[in-house]
């Protein structure tokens, strides 16, 4: 792998960002003065759960100095990373300019839902990112420009970068740069409501902090080797080393902690979940890309009154409704975290149990915004991150979302990739009825037929053929409802005295 990295790669410096790759993202919009994405904030009131966090973050933002701020990384608790005026920068390496416009566009989503205002966007054209500087290293100083004429004080890079590329970056475009993976933990954890939310968000964050600790520590250790050789100290232990060490040790400490909450909360979900599986419920996830409307979904299923929002990543902790089959048998809807390019891998394993919700479901709605630019990436990506969590296998069921919004064109080419789609507007209430019946025809059957002549001081077995089974006859006679029906051994087993 290294051995890519070859000096030839410089020539690609030469490859400059040409105006016309520099994407000017202020859409007028967010103008700098206004201080919009602040009151944003403010506005958001649905969010109960993190406005303390949000004024943690925003009291924070009174820390002045960049120095100050680039040592709190390893001090303060990383959710509290500051997002403010940012500009963006991406290497694009593969695909059509369009796709690289696209996922600029997503990126500065991200960027804005972080709460983050963003002023400029460049993107360079590279055979693959740089290994010291993740942009080209000729690049760096435009991108210092561009920081200086737009007074920003972030970048965010649209990758996951390692530790030497972020100190590098830091070293020369003097603001702090984050990337596309913190991006999204710093989402995440403004959104994480419930106590397992929470953690997960935090366990998450520690993971990627825990790799990144040498690096950032790495100022710290060189600043200790100058005093070193200025004869400020001997030996081999640097304070800054001694730091990392403490930080590490901090950090371990804290994901022991909370991976043993974790399976605390993580056996309360289990328990639940046995209790559906052990009644035999039919259980539905609603699995997409971020966005895409799992929520309003749900809610226009289940009148779930789940929150909506045109913001990525806004449903954090699954919401699972009971709902009914036209003859009443009772399954169980579940909407889910929605997914992104690139999900950070920190990310997905510390939502392993949430993600599990969606492995164990007997059938996956897999919504799909077709109004968006590009539907194919958006099922790509949220197949990978199924296949990765181990939903590979479960069935799927498409529906393609916001058909009120979508062209004809884009719903024409979806329909003949995947002719057994269902297409929806959860916003019109188009195509819903048909859905919840392709939904239901889904649904695992009970399996065994049996005829029997239930008394009428056995009402509680009719009612459990109701909401377990499927009737295919039932008559009323003096001793009792004459019945043929289909249900689920266990409950096939209970209406053995009665058969016959
Ligand atoms: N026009 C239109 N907008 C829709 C439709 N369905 C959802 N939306 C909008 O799309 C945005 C996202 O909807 P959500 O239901 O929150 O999407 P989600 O998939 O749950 O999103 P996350 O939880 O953030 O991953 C909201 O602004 C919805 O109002 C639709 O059928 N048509
Ligand atoms: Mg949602």
């Amino acid at each position: 792998m290294s051995a890519l990295h070859s000096h030839h790669d410089r020539e690609d410096d030469l490859d400059l960002l040409d105006d016309d790759q520099v994407v000017d993202l202020d859409d007028g919009r967010l103008d700098p003065l206004d201080g919009e994405d602040l009151e944003r904030d403010g506005d958001d009131l649905d969010h109960d759960g993190d406005q303390l966090d949000r004024q943690e973050r925003h009291s924070l933002r009174r820390v002045a100095g960049l120095s100050t701020e680039l040592e709190d990384v390893t001090e303060v608790e990383y959710r509290r990373l500051r997002l403010e005026r940012v500009v963006l920068v991406s290497v694009w390496t593969t695909g059509t300019q369009v796709d690289a416009d696209n996922a600029m566009a997503e990126l500065k989503l991200l960027a804005e839902t972080a709460g983050s205002q963003v002023l400029e966007g460049l993107v360079q054209r590279r055979q693959r990112p740089d290994a010291a500087t993740y942009i080209g290293r000729g690049k760096v100083d435009e991108v210092r420009e561009v920081v200086v004429a737009t007074g920003a004080d972030t970048v965010i890079c649209d990758g996951e970068l390692t530790a030497a590329q972020l100190r590098n970056l830091e070293d020369r475009v003097k603001v702090k740069v984050v990337d596309r993976t913190a991006l999204i933990l710093d989402i995440f954890a403004q959104h994480a409501k419930s106590a397992e939310g929470k953690a997960q968000v935090e366990l998450a964050q520690l993971q990627y902090m825990k790799q990144r600790l040498r690096g950032w520590g790495g100022n710290l250790s060189r600043q200790a080797g100058g005093r070193a050789a200025a004869g400020g100290g001997i030996g081999g232990r640097g304070p800054g080393e001694t730091k990392i060490e403490t930080d590490r040790r901090r950090i371990n400490t804290r994901i022991s902690q909370l991976k043993s909450r974790l399976r605390e909360l993580d056996s309360t979900r289990e328990t639940k979940r046995a209790e559906r599986v052990r009644h035999r419920i039919p259980s539905v996830a609603i699995v997409g890309y971020t966005n895409a409307g799992k929520s309003s979904l749900l809610n226009r299923l289940t009148s779930a009154g789940v929150l909506v929002e045109d913001a990525l990543f806004a449903t954090l902790d699954p919401t699972t409704r009971r709902t009914e089959t036209a003859d009443s048998r009772v399954y169980t809807l579940t909407d889910t975290v929605g997914f992104v390019r690139h999900l950070p891998h920190d990310l997905v394993e510390a939502f392993a149990s949430t993600l599990e919700e969606s492995a164990r479901a007997d059938l996956l709605v897999h919504v799909v915004d077709a109004s968006d630019p590009d539907p194919a990436g958006q099922i790509t990506a949220v197949r990978s991150v199924l296949a990765d969590i181990g939903a590979g296998q479960v069935a799927e069921q498409m529906v393609f979302n916001k058909a009120d919004l979508a062209s004809d064109e884009a719903l024409t080419m979806l329909r003949a990739a995947h002719p057994d789609a269902v297409v929806v507007s959860a916003r019109t209430g188009q195509g819903i009825e048909t859905l919840r019946q392709v939904v239901e025809g889904r649904l695992p059957r009970p399996e065994v037929e049996v005829r029997a002549l239930v008394p009428y001081s056995r009402g509680d077995l009719i009612d459990r053929i109701h909401t377990t089974g499927e009737f295919i006859t039932s008559e009323h006679t003096a001793e009792g409802t004459r019945v043929v029906v289909r249900v689920h051994p266990d409950l096939a087993n209970e209406l053995e005295p009665y058969t016959g």
